[in-house]
């Protein structure tokens, strides 16, 4: 690759990097079959519409990612207020955030930064 492609790639938003909507709506599906089969936390997702979440999560992660979507924070501490969701539940779906994006062909330092910044809505989350 040349130079000025090197450059234009790290200056690429992820979400680009990483293919955009479609690519990352299969990450996102890839993910969510890891909770289901998660002894922790696949229950809470039984009684869920799965395909309107995995729309939902796509536009969240989308965001994240620095790509064409919004998702306000208010929403997201919303839909989990009444779930009773405890640190430990946050941390393994954390980790199967983590292993997902690993598996996806994430970068370390890719991977950690999306994490740091699930890492920041813990607070939303949790309670
Ligand atoms: C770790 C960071 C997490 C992120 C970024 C996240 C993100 C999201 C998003 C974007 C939605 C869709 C909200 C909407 O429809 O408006 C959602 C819904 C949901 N989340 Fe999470 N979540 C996280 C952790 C958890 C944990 C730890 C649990 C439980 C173990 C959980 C269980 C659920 C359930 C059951 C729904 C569906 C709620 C419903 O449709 O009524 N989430 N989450």
């Amino acid at each position: 690759m040349s130079a000025a492609r090197v450059a234009a790639s790290r200056s690429l938003p992820l979400f680009e990097k990483y293919g955009g909507m479609s690519v990352l709506r299969g990450v996102i599906m890839d993910f969510y079959d890891r909770a289901l089969d998660s002894d922790l936390v696949g229950p809470f997702f039984e009684q869920v519409d799965m395909a309107r979440l995995i729309d939902h999560q796509t536009k969240f992660m989308a965001m994240l990612l620095g790509g064409p979507a919004s998702f306000a924070e208010e929403r997201l501490a919303r839909a989990h207020a009444h779930l009773g969701v405890t640190h430990a539940h946050f941390d393994e779906i954390a980790a199967l955030i983590s292993a997902t994006l690993a598996d996806s062909g994430f970068s370390d330092e890719d991977r950690r930064a999306v994490l740091a910044a699930v890492e920041a809505r813990r607070p939303l989350i949790v309670g």
